[in-house]
């Protein structure tokens, strides 16, 4: 039997919304300390357990405000869960906020640079990588170009470019199928499959039930923070889209 490259442990996580409309973060502090301010607590996710393991490719499914995303941050280690534990025994390469790490002041050759660094790439490492980056975002025209200047969808296929080139043993995605323009985003589904080729694990959020019949061997489907089903991508699939007839 393989093993598991992720397991995840009753986990749940609890979010504070606060109700009010607060103008700003003066009055914010002020009724904060006057006790003025309440809070609901809400879960995002309630005692989810399942494991993935390694090579497998994992879809999750659900409606809007399931949990998907807290899952996937979860995962990624962006979230420290309430209750529950999650373990991760690979390296993570997470997809999620695409372009949230690069300093728009900077040109996309800077940013990459700068991205190494702070993947822990070496400068000889990121000059090795460079062209290959540039070449998979098609962004020659632009090398020296202050990201200011980039449309969303180019910082996007950008960051997936540079995300992607690394080897993880976990690639976590976020909607990643909709980066760019509909030819780069068949190109990104390529280079997804690529990797899942390459003996990777993939967890990916969607929308498109297509994508992860196409992409994912396997798929978990929440509700309202709750785990309704995990198993083959297929079987899953096709309850979900029975439950919303
Ligand atoms: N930082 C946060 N603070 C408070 N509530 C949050 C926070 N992040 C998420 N939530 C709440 O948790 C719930 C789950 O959000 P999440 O983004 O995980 O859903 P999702 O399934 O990814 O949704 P979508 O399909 O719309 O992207 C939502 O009701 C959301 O309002």
């Amino acid at each position: 039997m393989s093993e598991n490259i992720v397991e995840i442990n009753d986990v749940s996580m609890l979010f504070n919304l606060s109700r009010e409309k607060v103008d700003n973060i003066k009055e914010y502090f002020v009724r904060l300390i006057q006790g003025k301010l309440t809070f609901e607590e809400f879960w995002a996710l309630r005692n989810v357990s399942f494991n993935i393991k390694k090579g497998e490719s994992m879809g999750i499914l659900g409606l809007n405000g399931s949990g998907k995303s807290t899952l996937l941050k979860i995962i990624a280690g962006i979230l420290k869960p309430t209750t529950g534990k999650i373990s991760v025994y690979g390296t993570v390469a997470p997809l999620i906020e695409l372009g949230a790490g690069f300093d728009f002041e900077l040109t996309a050759k800077e940013n990459i640079f700068l991205n190494g660094a702070i993947f822990g790439y070496s400068r000889s490492q990121m000059k090795e990588q460079f062209e290959e980056i540039i070449d998979f975002a098609e962004l020659w025209d632009f090398v020296d170009v202050p990201i200011k200047n980039f449309s969303s969808g180019m910082v996007a296929r950008l960051g997936f470019s540079i995300a992607t080139l690394s080897k993880p043993d976990v690639l976590i995605a976020d909607e990643i199928l909709g980066v760019g323009d509909h030819k780069f985003q068949m190109k990104c589904e390529r280079r997804m499959e690529e990797i899942i080729n390459n003996g990777a694990t993939v967890i990916l959020v969607s929308h498109s039930i297509d994508s992860v019949r196409k992409i994912c061997s396997q798929a978990a489907w929440l509700n309202k923070g709750q785990l309704v089903n995990v198993g083959s991508a297929e079987l899953v699939c096709n309850e979900y889209m029975a439950s919303m007839e």
